[in-house]
């Protein structure tokens, strides 16, 4: 792959890593209610998700989306369908007060399952690689070319993610966070419930 074409292409991972959404909310709510292994833990199993969209990607579900839009929607009702309901969740995690620490405790494992099913259910994800991301692959690419689209996109997020989750973790921040979860978590839901209404307007 020249040069310049993986420069785009590092610049498009992270601008679309980096763009505010599900999978930022996600990784905010579990460095909030598990600390940073748990945040750390949501940042890596969501770049796996990542990964395996990416390699789905280079290996052609794009030409195969071309051929069966109804698969296409199918998958993004899915998608807004489970961000709905992780956004019910979020909010009724709220509900349970500031001084309930345990309303909003997450787990590790909790962690690593969200982050990687958010990764395959967030419609912007679904959009960057069957409309962003497989512009730069062309049918003449190396496998070494595909391979290193995978990685590059993988790695992108993963850094960004485990970077997010460290920040938000420190010492002096995260009390502050936590004194206010109830508000992120009742933001956090609204949020997901709204992009999933989107969604489903859009299709
Ligand atoms: N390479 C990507 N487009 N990654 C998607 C990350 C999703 C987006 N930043 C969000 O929080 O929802």
């Amino acid at each position: 792959m020249p040069l310049n074409l993986w420069l785009s292409l590092v610049a498009l991972c992270a601008m679309g890593a980096m763009s505010p959404g599900p999978s930022l909310a996600m990784v905010l709510r579990h460095t909030l209610g598990g600390g940073r292994s748990a945040g750390v833990a949501a940042g890596i199993s969501h770049a796996l998700g990542v990964g395996l969209y990416a390699a789905l990607t280079a290996w052609g579900l794009g030409a195969l989306i071309v051929h069966y839009p109804g698969m296409f929607q199918a998958i993004m009702i899915l998608g807004a369908a489970y961000l709905a309901w992780l956004g019910v969740k979020a909010l009724r995690a709220g509900r349970g007060g500031a001084l309930e620490a345990q309303a909003v405790t997450t787990s590790r494992s909790m962690a690593i399952r969200d982050g990687f099913m958010v990764a395959l259910a967030n419609p912007k994800l679904i959009l960057f690689f069957v409309a962003l991301l497989s512009q730069l692959i062309t049918p003449e690419m190396s496998e070494m070319g595909k391979w290193l689209v995978v990685v590059t996109a993988m790695g992108i997020d993963g850094a960004w993610y485990v970077l997010v989750a460290m920040a938000l973790s420190h010492s002096r921040v995260l009390p502050w966070l936590q004194a206010r979860a109830v508000w992120i978590n009742r933001l956090t839901g609204i949020v997901l419930l709204a992009l999933a209404l989107r969604v489903v307007w859009g299709v």
